[in-house]
């Protein structure tokens, strides 16, 4: 696993360099965490997708940003049946903050995961989270050792993978919650397809998430069919290419229960 310039598409490039630079906090947290798997359970049983709804202002692969209140917009996520919520800290290329993660969490009663590229462990000290994102491709060898300095926290760490070397790297890091992301991160295309192919590798005791690329009802379901327990789902919900002249988008709302009621009777 390396992270060369060449392997990386100029966008992501840029948001490594600024993480490397980003400061950690300056004490070390300790979490009560908000239970990710209890949240799924939870959805479950009530018939709702399990979906992780991202609160995700722009991105390098979005033509503008939506400029609402994160918090009204975590609200409406909530209303719209999500199981649990993704916020941005990354605030250069995804207009997200830490600042903004805590005002969610303070605002929702489901597990939050922090969204961010996160490359060393005084960084998980910024801000309190029920679930940090560790992207495999980007921590490397550092990987269980911030697996292990995100549980000693009280994190839930999930561990992003989109290969099968990187699949095996977080399975020996002890990871019990793992997402497959359909983006590249060297080209940033999106293949659903990446999840269907690693999907039958991940042992059953680990939750699995697939992440990204998921736009319609009918990709929710494929992902399910392919083995997803849950969903993370940004960009569609969002509809940033809806928003008017004063940043305010569709209905996110809605948009959330488009794929949390994708396996309900009736859906088309
Ligand atoms: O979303 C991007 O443009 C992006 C670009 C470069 C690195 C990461 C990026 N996204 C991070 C994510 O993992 C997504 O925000 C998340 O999985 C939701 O994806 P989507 O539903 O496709 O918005």
């Amino acid at each position: 696993m390396n992270t060369t310039s060449d392997d990386l598409a100029p966008a992501v490039r840029s948001i490594l360099d600024a993480a490397a630079e980003r400061p950690g906090g300056d004490e070390r947290v300790s979490v009560d965490a908000r239970s990710l798997s209890d949240a799924f359970a939870d959805a479950e049983r009530d018939g709702r997708v399990p979906v992780i709804a991202e609160v995700k202002p722009t991105s390098p692969t979005t033509d503008g940003s939506r400029d609402d209140d994160p918090v009204e917009l975590a609200e409406a996520m909530v209303a719209g049946g999500a199981a649990a919520l993704s916020v941005l800290t990354e605030p250069e290329h995804f207009g997200g903050s830490v600042e903004t993660l805590r005002r969610v969490r303070a605002a929702v009663d489901v597990p939050v995961l922090r969204k961010d590229f996160l490359v060393r462990e005084d960084q998980l000290d910024a801000v309190e989270a029920d679930v940090v994102l560790l992207i495999a491709r980007f921590v490397g060898d550092d990987l269980p050792d911030l697996v292990a300095a995100a549980r000693d926290r009280g994190f839930q760490p999930l561990v992003e993978v989109h290969s099968r070397e990187e699949l095996a790297a977080a399975l020996a890091a002890g990871a019990d919650l793992v997402g497959v992301n359909n983006r590249d991160l060297g080209k940033l295309d999106v293949d659903l397809a990446t999840f269907e192919s690693l999907a039958p590798e991940v042992p059953d005791r680990v939750t699995l998430i697939a992440e990204s690329g998921i736009s319609t009802p009918a990709e929710a379901r494929r992902m399910r069919a392919a083995g997803a327990d849950a969903l993370l789902i940004g960009s569609a919900i969002m509809d940033a290419e809806g928003t008017d002249a004063a940043g305010t988008g569709g209905d996110v709302s809605a948009n959330t229960r488009r794929f949390t009621s994708a396996e309900s009777e009736g859906d088309v």
